[in-house]
């Protein structure tokens, strides 16, 4: 019932988004009827330069200057011409796209790129985003994130917090997440209503922690039974919004080894055996929580083969952090083919360590990004982005220079990686013909008469007005002409902010657009 009003608002929100879309862009040349998920939208055309990382090659990015895709009313990319010649030979060939809206970019400022994948955000932290003083994991949990998500127990709360939290990871071009929610049945339900209602691809786990040392009084599981129950009331409520998980889908939740009892572990390992579902958890994030966990599972050599005793060590789990693992744990965690979300920005942030992304890689570990919000003071995954590649530079300092990671390498980690981090990799992450539009609209500030440089200057003034008059209002990264598309994307990485992000689509339907 509450859900369901809730479901209407954000969806009238997210159409009159759509509205502003076709009075202002204009090239778009026919409207299309309002759209929710799971109603069918119209056919697209998307005309201009398409930049994404190669299925198979972290190191470079493919740029397709001339582009033009047809997105299928459902969503799905039907062709992707690299050449396109003329509108007319392309609807030759495409003859169903005759009547699809054409939306054609400017040739020099403006890329679609595909959508982020946050493969680890805890969206009831979000207002705790950039709190966290000088505290380190053990402290911050118990200052900072065990009361802010305690009070979802509210569901007004949980409403404000999550509608907030969706359309601000949407705005950054996060077209995936993989989300923690707290213990709370009814917030986390609402969370995934959310998701689904503003178009957002999401795993929605609600959080295990039924430890009664570990965990405080006032917000842990009774048990390890209601652990269980719990997560199977979300299961069904998710299952109930969205049969095949086609937009939304559960994903059972653990917090972390040292907030579980053996027991819940257990049930939730079989849970995931006999679901099939995705997992998620932290691992060996910060040295104290490793001896905490040596003390708690004595009878375990180390912190993955906890996991792994209760069967949570498998392709669907999803591990946070891993920052300062052995290499029997690497070897373990590779031969049982569970991922890594590297959250640069977290570990900074609470001075957890400098995860050794470059091992893991070279190792044959699947690695996507995470922004681990409030962990990570932002939920932008540009941001997760540029400090998976800063984070390795600081790793390169003390191991070697074979370290570093490239901006490609980080865009690939935060799209292609993320999407194996999700076993979506044949859906998402990339442009390719079978493959779902979640893409976004880049654009970067064209700084006027800067290409062709002025004949000559007019005036006294020392001050170029229209340069200095056009930092006003405008995305924060300049583009003077000169750059190359490697260029431009090396700027928007290191600069650029949600104001580059234009407009933002999944499964073919925009769900963001400030344009
Ligand atoms: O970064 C983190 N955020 C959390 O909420 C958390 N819980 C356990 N371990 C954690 N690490
Ligand atoms: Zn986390």
């Amino acid at each position: 019932m509450f859900s369901c009003r809730l479901s209407k608002q954000v969806f009238q929100r997210s159409t009159s988004h759509l509205r502003l879309q076709k009075r202002t862009i204009a090239t778009m040349t026919t409207t299309s009827s309002s759209r929710k998920y799971n109603v069918v939208n119209d056919p697209m055309i998307y005309i201009g330069t398409f930049i994404q990382s190669p299925r198979d090659d972290p190191r470079k990015l493919d740029i397709c200057e001339k582009g033009a895709i047809g997105v299928s009313a459902d969503g799905v990319i039907e062709f992707f011409e690299r050449e396109m010649e003329s509108y007319d030979s392309l609807i030759a060939k495409y003859p169903a796209y005759e009547d699809a809206p054409v939306l054609t970019l400017a040739p020099k400022g403006q890329f679609f790129f595909p959508g982020f994948i946050d493969t680890h955000i805890h969206a009831p932290q979000y207002p705790n985003a950039g709190v966290f003083g000088s505290s380190t994991l053990l402290d911050w949990l118990n200052k900072y994130t065990f009361p802010r998500e305690s009070s979802l127990s509210s569901l007004s709360t949980a409403r404000t917090i999550y509608s907030r939290c969706v359309a601000r990871t949407l705005s950054h071009g996060t077209t995936t997440a993989a989300y923690y929610a707290t213990i709370h049945v009814p917030a986390t339900n609402l969370l995934a209503d959310i998701c689904s209602s503003a178009g957002q691809r999401a795993f929605v786990g609600r959080v295990c922690m039924d430890h009664k040392e570990i965990n405080p009084d006032y917000y842990r599981d009774e048990s390890a039974e209601e652990s269980l129950k719990n997560t199977c009331a979300c299961i069904d409520h998710i299952k109930s919004i969205d049969p095949n998980y086609e937009l939304v889908s559960p994903i059972i939740t653990p917090r972390f080894a040292p907030s579980c009892t053996a027991e819940a572990l257990e049930k939730l390992g079989k849970l995931a055996k006999e679901t099939n579902l995705p997992c998620q958890t932290h691992i060996s994030e910060n040295r104290n929580e490793i001896q905490l966990v040596k003390k708690l599972f004595p009878e375990h050599d180390s912190y993955a083969e906890v996991y792994d005793a209760f069967g949570l060590l498998n392709p669907k789990m999803i591990l946070g952090h891993a920052i300062h693992l052995s290499n029997k744990e690497m070897e373990l965690i590779r031969s049982r083919d569970a991922k890594v979300s590297h959250c640069p920005a977290s570990n900074s942030a609470l001075t957890s360590g400098g995860a050794r992304v470059r091992w893991l890689l070279d190792s044959g570990i699947t690695v996507g990004l995470g922004t681990d919000v409030s962990g990570g003071y932002s939920p932008s995954m540009l941001e997760a982005v540029r400090s998976t590649a800063l984070v390795s530079r600081h790793v390169a300092m003390t191991d070697g220079e074979e370290c570093k990671l490239s901006v490609e390498e980080a865009l690939y980690l935060g799209t292609r990686g993320g999407a194996k981090v999700v076993n979506l990799e044949d859906k998402i992450g990339g442009f390719e013909v079978g493959m779902e539009w979640d893409a976004q609209l880049i654009g970067l500030t064209v700084v006027e008469n800067a290409e062709n440089g002025k004949e000559e200057f007019e005036g006294d003034d020392v001050v170029d007005k229209i340069a200095f008059e056009g930092a006003k209002g405008a995305g924060p990264v300049d583009f003077f002409g000169w750059e190359s598309w490697d260029d431009r994307v090396a700027k928007w990485v290191y600069n650029g902010d949600d104001r580059n992000t234009l407009s933002v689509w999944v499964k073919g339907r925009m769900v963001w657009s400030r344009m």
